[in-house]
């Protein structure tokens, strides 16, 4: 799914209706039927009673929006209460044709001083219609009121297509509404997908109003939001002729003293990604454990019994994918068996943890010889030992895709929402995953994940989308049935064949 920008978005909006026969009133229509369904699946309902809601209007087209809602809901017997905050003089036409559908039966505050606004119970439903895709600044007197009367009042907060205050695309300052709930208008938008927007954006879903697709299909972004359909496309079901040799030989370099059960995860987490064979090379004291966990994985011994110091040949080409990193520690031998391999290998590999650590610490000597393609799976402190320190979202996203289009590689940065940034400099934000996956081992099951599935010759691109896409719906899954907050690493290997299975019954139906 593609993430526009708001000029975008606005040229959409227009192209709609010139191209689709549809009025921008009976747009502004569908848009608001779209986000009373969602709030009517909701309910919000307290001891079997609606809970009172209170509209906050703006004078454009996301006014023009909750101007609609409110009349919907008070159509579904909710208890409105209804406020335009004239922060200005001009008015929008679909905002004017709103106003006076709605005024007819029900009575409208107009707020143009702060006495003005209504006292919001905090047991209310609070819609904020103040500003969506046009905000241009930041806010400022009534409105700038409004919001902050808004945030204080510990009511649930629901943003129209945005918060107010947040622009959609770039960095934002001022007074933001912190929504509980965003409803977006067809696509997402870029700032729902940033870590330090989280306060102001809740939980967001973005809601069909029939935009026209093929406008969507020639616009040109470098952000996507990768979705269940995206997923979808890259999965390749199994064929009945195929055996384990259909499915690649992967190997995970891996492991060091205290650290084997790193090995453990990313090598299962491979396994589970349908490898057909895995070998995992480590220290020879991780052997025992890792054959009793694991029976299905061959192992390679290194020369050392604490951390890994060599790697088996490579030259033949027998292995389809190298992963490298988990649990591996930082011993200067293990950095020397590094560098020889980066100088050696000639495909793809995945790099994650200690693997990125040596490089950033290394980087004028091992960056070069990173094979073109690689994928680097770091958490933000790793990215940033890597890349050094950004300010902002945007700053990092610029950095992520600058790194990725310099040394030709694949970055996956971990987090909500992780972003994976192409050579070319486009990023793929993942739709999946959970707070509880934020613990011990998952991002080790995630480069086996990954490693696996670049066996199975998914290209780098396919393997690190598919597999952060499969990784934090195994993630959902084990959230959905044993919680957050005792998930751990494990339970996501545990429901990757679940996880996989939706993909595979889904591909099936097509
Ligand atoms: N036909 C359409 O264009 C549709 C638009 N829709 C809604 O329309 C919204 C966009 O509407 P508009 O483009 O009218 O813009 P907004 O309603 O977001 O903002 C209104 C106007 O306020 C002005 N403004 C911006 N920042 C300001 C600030 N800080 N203080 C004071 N004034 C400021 C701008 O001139 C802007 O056009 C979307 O977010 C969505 O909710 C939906 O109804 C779907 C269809
Ligand atoms: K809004």
């Amino acid at each position: 799914m593609k993430i526009l920008t708001a000029k975008q978005t606005k040229e959409l909006d227009a192209y709609t209706i010139e191209q689709d026969a549809i009025s921008s009133i009976n747009l502004m229509e569908r848009a608001s039927v779209a986000f009373t369904n969602w709030f009517l699946r909701k309910g919000f309902s307290q001891n079997n009673r609606k809970r009172p809601v209170f509209v906050f209007c703006g004078l454009g087209n996301n006014g023009g929006d909750g101007l609609a809602i409110a009349r919907l809901l008070l159509g579904n017997q909710y208890e409105v209460t209804t406020c335009v905050v004239r922060y200005a003089e001009t008015t929008s036409a679909d905002f004017d044709q709103n106003y006076e559908r709605l005024k007819k039966k029900h009575p409208i505050i107009e707020a143009t001083e702060e006495t003005h606004l209504p006292d919001i119970p905090a047991n209310a439903v609070v819609i904020d219609a103040l500003f969506g895709s046009g905000l241009n600044r930041t806010i400022e007197g009534i409105a700038a009121q409004a919001v902050k009367k808004m945030n204080r009042s510990g009511a649930t907060l629901i943003a129209v297509d945005i918060a107010s205050g947040l622009l959609p695309d770039s960095l934002s300052s001022g007074v933001i509404v912190r929504a509980n709930y965003t409803i977006s208008f067809e696509l997402p938008k870029l700032a729902l997908l940033l870590p330090h927007n989280d306060k102001f954006v809740g939980s967001w879903e973005a809601v069909s109003i029939g935009l026209n697709q093929t406008f969507i299909d020639d616009a040109p972004t470098s952000n996507y939001y990768v979705n269940t359909a995206f997923a979808q496309k890259i999965f390749k079901p199994r064929s009945k002729f195929s055996h384990k040799g259909s499915f690649g030989h992967a190997l995970m370099i891996a492991g060091s003293e205290g650290k084997m059960g790193a090995a453990v995860m990313a090598v299962h987490g491979g396994l589970r990604a349908g490898a057909g064979l895995l070998t995992v090379h480590l220290p020879t004291r991780g052997y025992n454990v890792l054959q009793t966990a694991l029976p299905e994985a061959m192992v390679s011994l290194d020369a050392h019994a604490q951390y890994v110091s060599n790697f088996p040949s490579i030259d033949d080409k027998k292995y389809s994918a190298i992963g490298i990193g988990p649990g591996l520690g930082k011993h200067s031998n293990t950095l020397r068996c590094l560098t020889k391999l980066l100088e050696k290998a000639q495909q793809p590999m995945v790099i994650d943890a200690d693997a990125i650590n040596l490089i950033a610490e290394n980087q004028d000597k091992l960056l070069t010889n990173v094979p073109e393609y690689s994928i680097f799976t770091p958490h933000p402190k790793e990215f940033e030992r890597l890349v050094g320190r950004t300010s902002t979202d945007y700053a990092r996203l610029r950095t992520l895709k600058a790194f990725c289009q310099k040394h030709r590689v694949y970055v996956l940065l971990k987090g909500a929402h992780s972003a994976l940034a192409t050579p070319k400099g486009e990023v793929y934000f993942n739709s999946t995953g959970n707070p509880g996956m934020a613990t011990a081992g998952t991002g080790d099951v995630l480069t086996g994940i990954i490693t696996g599935l670049l066996s199975q010759r998914y290209t780098p691109f396919e393997a690190a989308a598919l597999g952060m896409y499969v990784h934090g719906l195994a993630g959902d899954f084990a959230a959905k049935a044993e919680g957050q907050y005792s998930l751990m690493a494990s339970d996501i290997i545990n429901y990757m064949g679940i996880a996989f299975k939706t993909l595979e019954n889904n591909a099936n139906h097509e």
